[in-house]
């Protein structure tokens, strides 16, 4: 990027921060091409089998299943991106989730979600057990973020659109680790994406200060005692940083840092101890910085609400409909857990098996959107195709990734059959599923979600 592009406080910012030697390799790694990465969906594939397809990738040192991408890969557009194998992340945003440390089981808090980066990272992480809140003020972006849990094949997740002070009167102490990646200035995504030095010049770089201590505060009443609660920005100034963390501290003596060993890339903070920051001209990254904190195990309990289930009209209606879910996953070897069903409409979810919901607070989406009834009948969703294995629904179709009926299915277009099946079945590239065809004698009838197919 050009230098004269950054704005001279910045500047003048970084050299404090840095001091005048490190300062000049800081400005030499601004004109250095940004760079970007992928990350291996561990719940569809395994990391091996992905670099069988794309080459020996350089594996991005601060988390297990991520890799660089090389320059001029096709990564969005092979059928393997549409069959959720792997997301496309900035390598230094793989930090964040990675120091969180979540272990299968959990019920994890990400607090400010959207896209869906951490989120995905951190189901991956959950490996289909325990409870994912993934949380958005913004419903637009959270649109955005509900599409990637769908193509990464999460059933355990749940999508509000709240704020962080409603959030805290529904869950108090109730999750295990909770991540605040929060809104911020960011200036370490200005070589990547300059357009954010606009916003940068118009705000201020301590506009996102209040709303990032609020987020940190309400976390902090969300967290169960001894859990553990990671704050991240894409930022370097230390307002946002190192003094937001060591003010939430004086806030609140029941937190203590629990220190990120500075190693594979990571350098230690030299304002606040255990914490760290990645930079670009001392790792291949752009800009960030983590926290880590600990909750002391002598928090008080503040009791908790009651949780929203089926109503008895709902029970009623689910049992009705229950012959006609078993007549469709008759010969699935991954059934609907019936005591965790709910009814949207016509539309038929499954909860994650830990799910607490709350009747206030605004949901865009409780667990995995099995399907929809429609007269009558079962019509299975594209969200469950990502969630299927090819081998847990009957009679698969598989194309490899190189024959052209994949992305003719991708566009959406009708395929003549090549075999005698009947019903819905699931289309797979080289046995991963991409979503359901209901086969009619010769054709097999495109069920692909129209939202996303592939352009032509
Ligand atoms: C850095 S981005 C999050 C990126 C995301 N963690 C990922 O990995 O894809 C910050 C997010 O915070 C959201 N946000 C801003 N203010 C918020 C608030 N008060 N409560 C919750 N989310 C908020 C923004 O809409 C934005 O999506």
């Amino acid at each position: 990027m050009q230098i004269d592009r950054l704005p001279r406080p910045f500047l003048e910012e970084m050299r404090t921060l840095l001091g005048e030697v490190e300062y000049e390799a800081f400005l030499a790694s601004m004109d250095e091409v940004p760079l970007s990465g992928l990350r291996v969906n561990r719940l569809k594939v395994s990391t091996e089998k992905l670099t069988e397809t794309f080459g020996a990738l350089q594996p991005v040192p601060w988390t297990k299943n991520g890799f660089y991408r090389e320059p001029g890969g096709e990564y969005t557009s092979h059928p393997y991106y549409y069959a959720g194998l792997y997301y496309m992340q900035e390598p230094s945003a793989m930090s964040s989730a990675a120091l969180l440390g979540t272990k299968p089981g959990e019920r994890i808090l990400d607090l400010c979600a959207a896209p869906g980066g951490k989120s995905t990272q951190i189901a991956d992480d959950l490996q289909g057990e325990g409870f994912l809140l993934s949380n958005d003020l913004s419903a637009s972006r959270a649109r955005a973020l509900l599409k990637n849990i769908e193509l990464m094949g999460i059933g355990n997740c749940c999508i509000s659109c709240e704020d962080s002070g409603r959030l805290k009167n529904e869950y108090p102490l109730f999750f295990d680790r909770i991540l605040v990646d929060a809104p911020c200035s960011g200036e370490g995504m200005f070589r990547k994406h300059p357009a954010v030095i606009k916003a940068w010049l118009e705000h201020g770089k301590d506009f996102y200060c209040p709303v990032q201590s609020k987020l940190l505060d309400d976390a902090a009443d969300m967290l169960r005692p001894g859990g553990t609660l990671l704050y991240s920005t894409c930022t370097y100034n230390r307002n946002e940083n190192e003094n937001q963390i060591a003010a939430f501290l004086d806030r609140h003596p029941d937190f203590s840092v629990d220190p990120i060993p500075a190693t594979h890339g990571l350098t230690a903070s030299a304002f606040l101890p255990g914490t760290v920051r990645l930079f670009p001209h001392k790792a291949r990254a752009e800009g960030h910085f983590v926290a880590r904190l600990k909750k002391s195990e002598e928090a008080q309990p503040i009791g908790t609400a009651n949780t929203v289930f089926s109503g008895k009209k709902e029970t009623q209606l689910l049992r009705q409909l229950q012959p006609s879910l078993d007549e469709f996953f008759s010969a699935s070897a991954r059934k609907p857990d019936p005591s965790r069903l709910k009814l949207q409409g016509d539309y038929i979810l499954q909860l994650p098996e830990a799910t607490v919901l709350r009747a206030p607070l605004r949901y865009l989406r409780t667990g995995l959107l099995l399907g929809q009834i429609s007269h009558g009948r079962f019509k299975p969703s594209q969200a469950l195709a990502m969630y299927l294995r090819a081998e847990d629904f009957e009679n698969p179709i598989s194309y490899s990734a190189d024959d052209p009926a994949v992305r003719r299915y991708l566009r959406g277009e009708t395929l003549e059959a090549t075999d005698s099946g009947s019903g819905f079945r699931l289309f797979c590239v080289d046995g991963y599923p991409l979503g359901f065809v209901k086969q009619d004698k010769q054709r097999y009838k495109n069920l692909y979600l129209p939202g996303w197919r592939m352009q032509r």
